[in-house]
């Protein structure tokens, strides 16, 4: 499923935080939305997922425009603060979201099983998430982000707070779901992510600053680093405040 966004604004205390962006994102491919913090990422994924709506500007899931009840169903969203039950064991949480998601009895018994085996999380399924590493609880949160086999994918800074060996786990299991022709949109703050995506959009202050692929973007750096765009970026606003 492709999506679309056009001229997206959005203010908050009439503060703009998103500033007038476009951007296409075509199926089945890894979009990683990068910025420092505070750059709009969040709100950007909240408007795409219609959580929150725009000022102005318009946002469509294929032809369909969003906010759309049926679309919910095909979006999987993980947030970047894991909304799971800390006194539930992980497999009941999954039943929980499960039921949000209005799958039936037996779909959800097969869904649990194949998502707690595509996160590792099979073994530990029955201990209370409170009993969980911060890294537990991510999976387990993506877990519940794929029970109901979105089409679309986005995920606010999944890697936050995980060790190596464990990211490069979850960027293989995004590119396993990317295979499947998903489409995967990803915010980080680590620069070093970008290389595992198909494509970046640069965000910074609220614009979208650059956004095309990895190989194109590296290309307009001397240091072969996509922080370089940051700074040039930084340097431009500078200039032109002064
Ligand atoms: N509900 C809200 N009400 C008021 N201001 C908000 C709200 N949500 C976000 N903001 C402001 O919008 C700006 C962008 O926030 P956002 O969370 O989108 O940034 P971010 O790039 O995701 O940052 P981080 O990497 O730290 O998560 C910030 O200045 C933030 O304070």
């Amino acid at each position: 499923m492709d999506i679309t966004g056009i001229n997206i604004c959005k203010s908050f205390h009439k503060k703009p935080v998103i500033r007038n962006i476009s951007l296409s994102i075509p199926s089945g491919e890894i979009i990683c939305l990068l910025g420092p913090s505070g750059a709009g990422k969040t709100t950007l994924i909240r408007l795409l997922i219609g959580a929150i709506p725009a000022d102005k500007g318009e946002i469509r899931y294929d032809n369909t425009p969003i906010p759309n009840l049926k679309l919910l169903k095909k979006i999987g969203f993980m947030p970047q603060n894991d909304a799971i039950y800390e006194d539930l064991s992980g497999i009941d949480n999954l039943f929980f979201f499960a039921e949000l998601y209005g799958l039936k009895k037996k779909d959800s018994v097969r869904r649990i099983d194949e998502v707690l085996k595509l996160v590792d999380l099979s073994q530990d399924s029955a201990k209370p998430v409170r009993e969980y590493s911060g890294g537990m609880k991510k999976r387990l949160s993506l877990a519940a982000s794929l029970l109901h086999e979105p089409e679309v994918l986005l995920l606010d800074e999944p890697t936050v707070g995980i060790d190596p060996v464990l990211r490069k786990t979850i960027w293989r299991q995004l590119r396993q779901l990317k295979e499947q022709g998903k489409t995967i949109i990803v915010s980080t703050h680590v620069m070093d992510e970008v290389s595992e995506c198909d494509k970046a959009a640069l965000i910074y202050q609220g614009e979208l600053i650059q956004y095309d692929t990895v190989s194109n973007l590296l290309s307009l750096t001397e240091s072969g680093k996509i922080e370089e765009l940051f700074f040039m970026a930084a340097n431009k606003k500078g200039g032109e405040e002064r």
